[in-house]
């Protein structure tokens, strides 16, 4: 099991938020403040110059950062330790339903989950959402072969394959 953490600035609507959904089951640590975040927890931020691979596995927790692009683009985002995007993938989500990479935030914690090893995690994170198996479902040909790759370099290969489709 790896810790999930959010870091939330309350710009986003918390009756659409799917970080306030994954905190009432006790499933993620919501803070407010980013001093809040252990160093070593992997960003995930569409923004990181690597993708997420397998050989980032061993990583003790991965924070989403639920808040506005000014945040994203702040000193402290960019000089964190560890930032990955994460590859080519679908949304499942009502909003942004087909959309590529736009994913709401239990989305991205899902797909790291599986990119990491911890598909179990991963299914009871999207389990509280009516159409939470739905993403898995949609890009699970991606996702094997993410999770299957050896690094970033390879990871950023396959989802060239998935983009030119
Ligand atoms: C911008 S917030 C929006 C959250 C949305 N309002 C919700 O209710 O879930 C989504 C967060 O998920 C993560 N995320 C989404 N798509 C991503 C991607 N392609 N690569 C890396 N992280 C991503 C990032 O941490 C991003 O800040």
């Amino acid at each position: 099991m790896i810790r999930l953490f959010a870091f939330r600035d309350n710009s986003c609507d918390p009756r659409k938020c799917t970080v306030k959904r994954m905190e009432k089951w006790g499933q993620v640590k919501v803070v407010d403040t980013l001093t809040r975040i252990p160093r070593s927890s992997l960003i995930l931020d569409p923004t990181a110059e690597r993708a997420l691979s397998p050989a980032d596995r061993g990583v003790p927790s991965i924070t989403a950062l639920d808040c506005s692009w000014e945040v994203l683009d702040s000193v402290t985002v960019r000089r964190w330790p560890t930032r990955r995007a994460l590859p080519y993938l679908v949304a499942a989500n009502p909003v942004n339903f087909g959309r590529p990479l736009r994913l709401t935030s239990v989305e991205a914690f899902a797909a790291a989950l599986v990119i990491l090893g911890e598909d179990e995690q991963a299914r009871e994170v999207l389990s509280k959402f009516n159409w939470g198996m739905h993403f898995l479902e949609l890009n699970a040909d991606p996702l094997a072969e993410y999770a299957a790759a050896k690094d970033s370099t390879e990871v950023v290969a396959i989802q060239a394959l998935y983009m030119g489709e």
